[in-house]
């Protein structure tokens, strides 16, 4: 098992946004996470970030409670990608110094002695990961396009060899096109990486496409699990039929 949940609660104001998640993402495995818009998805992804406190309940990597607040370690192997590459990049930033931010904070031994040509290097090997030319490094975010600037937030995401990445809505920006190819380089990074992944999307062909498995988020609990298989085969809660049917079958299956 690489993250467990047990019973996690996050309270504001006195308002649980998530109610007592049991939630699990074994090694190697892509889970998806479901739910209208304002059922605590991102909330969720927030307390499993360590971005949010969690009010009650236990956070598990690999069997040991991740600790309120978390070090460097500890951060780097969950790593997020979030829905607008645009507003997590700082536009007086380059595309090499966004990209090696994890690297740099982790200050790992071998990177802190990296010699630039070094970190150069690695920065570019990165990029190739996700299909962006070398030449984009000493570049602006606004050089970029909108799939440009994700792959790169991506090639950021693993530049720690993360167990586990955490995405919220990644391709909720782009084009069809685009959001295609950034879901088949997903899957491939995750099988050459061998990390797992939480997917959050209100896109369920795109969490079908993606995930072993799909948890359905209401109002702050989970209230349906099914695997990619079962989705439309299983009984399951009139809410998730509902979810489904408002995609329709030909959208539900376009990814497929
Ligand atoms: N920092 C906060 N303080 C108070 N309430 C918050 C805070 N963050 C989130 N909420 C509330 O928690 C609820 C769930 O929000 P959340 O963003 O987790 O939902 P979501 O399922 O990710 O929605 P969406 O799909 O629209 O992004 C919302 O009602 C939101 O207003």
């Amino acid at each position: 098992m690489l993250l467990q949940l047990d019973n996690v609660q996050k309270y504001f104001n006195k308002k649980a946004t998530v109610c007592e998640v049991d939630l699990i993402v074994k090694k190697g495995e892509c889970v998806g996470l479901v739910g209208e818009s304002g059922s605590g998805k991102t909330t969720l992804a927030k307390c499993i970030l360590g971005l949010e406190e969690i009010t009650s309940g236990q956070l598990l990597l690999e069997g040991r409670p991740l600790q309120r607040k978390r070090d460097r370690t500890e951060r780097s192997r969950i790593q997020a990608v979030f829905q607008n590459p645009s507003a997590s990049m700082n536009p007086r930033r380059k595309i090499i110094d966004t990209l090696m931010e994890p690297y740099d904070a982790l200050k790992l031994k071998e990177i802190s002695f990296l010699h630039n040509t070094t970190r150069i290097e690695k920065a570019k090997q990165l990029l190739e990961m996700v299909g962006v030319p070398a030449d984009y490094l000493p570049k602006y975010p606004h050089q970029l396009s909108g799939g440009q600037k994700q792959r790169v937030m991506i090639a950021k995401a693993i530049s720690t060899q993360p167990d586990l990445i955490v995405f919220d809505e990644p391709t909720a920006s782009l084009d069809v096109t685009t959001q295609a190819k950034i879901l088949n380089l997903l899957k491939d990074l995750k099988e050459n990486l061998s990390m797992s992944y939480l997917f959050i999307s209100h896109d369920l062909a795109a969490v079908r496409f993606m995930s072993e498995r799909i948890y359905i988020m209401k109002e702050g609990r989970i209230i349906d699990e099914a695997t990619k298989e079962n989705l439309f085969l299983k009984e399951l809660q009139p809410y998730t039929k509902q979810l489904i049917s408002a995609f329709g079958d030909e959208r539900s299956e376009r990814l497929l």
